[in-house]
Order: structure tokens, then sequence, then C-alpha cells
């Protein structure tokens, strides 16, 4: 048998997948990683330790086949910056993760020259801690690394660049990874001149970047995949995208961890968003102009879930959430708004912080866990309302994927909140399919997009059962809560 190999890089863990020729998994290996929250609101992830379980779930995932590897793809949590050492290879400093908040003093100092938005027309990305280039300038600024970053003795990268470095010896970034630091221009695809030096980032320490799928050369860095083509890399929101194989303008999907990611594939041309969404590179393959997508990214959705686990303790694993929400018949009043790091998309806000507005002695630990749940559903309400106004597109149904479309309470919520039908296809492990059939097109091992398409099935498909008024009635209730979590922060 013939496989392409994926490692999907996650914020929580890291898998290997291999896949067949009809997009089936035929191994899995995952491991977790240690999240290291130093201060509040900073998170890290050991650069070391993200190796070491790469290479460990590669070799789990390998033990369990027999065959061969042609390519091996990479798709990876995004903006989490490692920063390394040139000549040694050894990370400088923990990787500052995508959730971290450190850079707020940062973003206020350059938003107070034109505001959030001054750099959207060239990266599409509005001044938020989120990305990768303020992470890069505190990590220059704290470890006083200017010098050597412009004399090229330290590498900067996001999680794909750290894993190509070490798997080929290549300093390289995919186009889509590159599209998250806020140092991308959007129509060149190169580093803007104007960004690095708006965010005092050397060029000298900055990956080349390269097309999401394309030869980028052979496995040098790990003894059981030595010599095969590593073959494609993008973001995990964006392989996710690929592996829905939503490849024509219009097609979009959502994927529901640790945050959830609403993705639209607008075309070959990159639309301008006025509602709070980002405007992000979906995919470039090899020689092919890239295509764009309109992202809306919510930071907390399946992390609520594991807050009211580990913090409230109300549930002792994220499946128990469904039997206990399940168990009322709605939230009793109550919302959560979990601001936990200010709010992502459409609304962009560092002051915000979380809140649960509505309660009353009523109110018991079920309503809560439904209110959970709500909140993922209406805040990918705000980001679909969003895509309508951005680029007229209304979804007629949505594909989803990820974590939490296990549980099948939450998937109706969300077809309820939408009003439209909501789909999980067969594959759930979209993510990781996508950096397969990236890589899996380079080398040849998948001829056309028509042939990824055709391995798309629905497996599951839940449909609208809330009148609308009745959502309307509620969808303004949840956007009062919403406004309680504003002006928190001074
Ligand atoms: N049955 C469930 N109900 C609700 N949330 C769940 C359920 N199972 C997992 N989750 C949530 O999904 C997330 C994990 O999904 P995953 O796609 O693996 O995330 P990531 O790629 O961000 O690491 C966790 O935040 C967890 O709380
Ligand atoms: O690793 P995930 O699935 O939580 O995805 C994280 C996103 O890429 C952050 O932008």
């Amino acid at each position: 048998m013939r496989f392409v190999a994926a490692i999907d890089q996650g914020t929580t863990s890291s898998r290997c997948i291999l896949f067949d020729q009809s997009g089936r998994v035929a191994a899995v290996d995952q491991r977790e990683i240690t999240q290291h929250y130093p201060r509040a609101g900073w998170v890290e992830h050991s650069p070391t330790e993200i190796w070491e379980s790469v290479e460990a779930v590669v070799a789990g995932a390998l033990s369990r086949v027999d065959g061969e590897v042609v390519a091996l793809g990479i798709t990876n949590q995004r903006e989490t910056t490692v920063v390394w050492d040139a000549a040694t290879g050894e990370p400088l400093h923990n990787a500052l993760v995508w959730q971290d908040t450190r850079t707020e003093g940062l973003i206020r100092e350059l938003a107070a020259d034109g505001g959030l938005d001054r750099f959207r027309d060239r990266c599409g990305l509005p001044l938020a801690t989120y990305f990768a280039g303020p992470k890069m300038r505190w990590l220059l600024d704290h470890l006083d690394l200017r010098e050597r970053a412009a004399a090229g003795e330290v590498r900067f990268g996001t999680v794909d660049s750290w894993l190509l470095w070490k798997l080929t010896g290549r300093h390289i970034t995919d186009v889509t990874n590159a599209s998250r630091t806020m140092l991308m221009n959007l129509t060149t695809l190169d580093w803007d001149p104007l960004l690095l030096d708006a965010l005092g980032v050397p060029r000298a320490a900055l990956p080349e970047i390269v097309p999401s799928s394309a030869v980028y050369g052979p496995v040098t860095g790990l003894p059981g995949l030595a010599g095969v083509p590593v073959a494609a890399a993008l973001g995990d929101q964006q392989a996710a995208l690929f592996g829905q194989t939503c490849f024509e303008p219009g097609e979009g999907k959502n994927t529901y961890g640790t945050g959830s990611f609403l993705l639209l594939n607008t075309g070959t041309t990159p639309v301008h968003s006025w509602q709070g969404l980002l405007t992000t590179v979906a995919c470039q393959l090899d020689g092919q102009p890239a295509t764009y997508a309109l992202e809306g990214s919510i930071a907390i959705t399946g992390a609520l879930v594991q807050w009211l686990r580990d913090n409230l303790e109300l549930i002792s694993s994220a499946d128990e959430i469904e039997p206990l929400a399940a168990s009322v018949p709605d939230t009793g009043g109550a919302y959560i708004v979990p601001a936990f790091s200010g709010l992502y998309a459409p609304h962009w806000r560092l002051d915000a912080r979380g809140v649960i507005a509505g309660l009353t002695r009523f109110v018991t630990k079920a309503h809560l866990a439904r209110a959970a749940l709500e909140a993922t559903a209406w805040q990918t309400r705000e980001v679909a309302d969003a895509m309508v106004s951005d680029a007229g597109v209304a979804f007629t149904e949505l594909r989803v994927d990820g974590g939490m479309t296990a549980n099948s309470l939450m998937m109706q919520i969300q077809s309820d909140i939408l009003g439209v039908p909501v789909v999980r296809p067969t594959v759930p492990e979209t993510t990781a399919l996508g950096a397969a059939y990236a890589a899996g097109l380079a080398v040849g091992f998948w001829s056309s997009l028509d042939e990824l398409r055709a391995n798309w099935k629905a497996d599951a498909r839940w449909t609208p059962a809330l009148a609308a008024d009745a959502r309307e009635t509620r969808y303004a209730q949840w956007r009062k809560a919403v406004s309680k979590t504003l002006n928190w922060v001074d």
C-alpha cells in the first residue's frame, strides 16, 4: 500500500495520520503537548517538546502500517511563534502561542497612530495580540536579539517553519502561515517593507515564503521518513478548508477546536473585510495563483468546555457536557460570553473580558453547560453574519469538523442558531486530510481537485428546528450579553 503522511501540530496535541488513496485514515498517532501559563494572559509551548512529540507520533503511526509513504504534508497551529539560533538550531525561548496576550501594550501603541485597522489594506488583518509579527517584536526586544537578527544569526518562524527546518534544514514558511504574521503583503505574497519597519522585524531573520503545495525537499531530520518528499504546509484552518474540498469561491467550513474558525473561499482576489473578518491566503498550489479566504476567528469555543471541566469542575471530561446540557430544554436565561483573551472576530476588542449574564437562582450547572455550547453557536452566527455583509455569501449549509463536532446536541444548536443545515463529513480529520491532499497533489499521488472532491461524503446532517422569531429574540439577548464584556480592561 502507498500512503501520504500528514503531521498536524495543533494547540493541544500533535498528530500523525497516514491516508490511503481514497482519503481514508490508515493509521493515526497522537500526543498531547504541555501548555505553559507563566503569567495571566501568557501562553507558551516548548519548541523542543513540539519537535519531540512530532518524532514520537510519526514513529507511532508508521509502526501501525506496512507500506510506502510517498509524501509528507504539514499542518499546524497558526501564529504561534518560535525563535531559534541559526548556527546551533536551538530554540532561544519558548514559543509564544497564538492565544498569548503579552503584546497588548505594543498593539495599543501601534494603534494609537491610525487605529487597529491601519495595516489592514496590506496584510488583511487588524492589529491584535493574535498575530506572529507582534510576538516576534516582543522576542526581539526582550531577548535583545535585534543586532543578531539583522545579521542573520537568528531565525524566526511559525510552527510550520520550525518543523520544516527540523525536517529539511531549510528556513521556509508556506504562504498561508505567512499571511498570519502581519508582515506579508497579501498582493505581492512577500514580506512588506513598510510592515517590517512598523513592527521592527528584520527581514534577515524571516523565512523564505513558498507555496502551500510544492516539493520543498526530502526529509533529512527523521529517520523513519528519510528521503520522503516534504510536499505541503498549510495553517490548520486553511488545511481544513482544503480537506473539506472547498476549492471554489463561495464554499466554506467551520472547524470547532480550542477556538473556532469559519473560512470562506473567495477565489483569487483578496476581499477586504469591513465587518471584522480577516482576509487571509487559503492556499497556493505550485505554479498557480494563490486563492484567498475571509475568516471569522473565534478564540474560545472548545476551550470554554475545557474551562468548565478544569477550572469550575462542572464536568470531568469534555463529552460529559452533552448529556448535562441535554438535561435542560434551554439555558434558563443564562449567557456565557467567553472573552477570556478579549474578543476576536468580528469585534476585535482587547478590552473585553468574559461574563456570565442573566444569572438567577433558577440557573443550574446544566443551564451553564448548555449556555457554553450556545456560546460557540452564537459566536459562529456573528461571524457568519459578517460573511454575508462582506462577501454577499450566505451559507445554505455549513460544513463542519473538529473535536466539538462529536457533540450532536452542539451541532443541533448550531443549526438552530444559524437557521441552515450543518453537515459533518465521513473523515472528521479534515485538517490532516487537507495537508495530505496538498502533499499528494504535489507528487502526483492524486491527479486533480476533482478526484479529491469525489472523496468527500456526508456522514451526519442536522437541520434547523427552532422558529426564526425565537432565534432572533435570543440573538438579541446574546448581543446584549456581548455588550457587557466591553470596556472591562482599562
Ligand atoms: N463532546 C464534546 N463536546 C464539546 N466539546 C468537546 C467535545 N469533545 C471535545 N471537545 C472540545 O474540542 C476541543 C478539542 O478539539 P480538537 O479539534 O482536537 O482541538 P485542537 O485542534 O484545537 O487541539 C477541546 O477544546 C474540547 O474541549
Ligand atoms: O490548533 P488549533 O486547532 O486550536 O488551531 C489554532 C489556530 O490555527 C489558531 O489560529
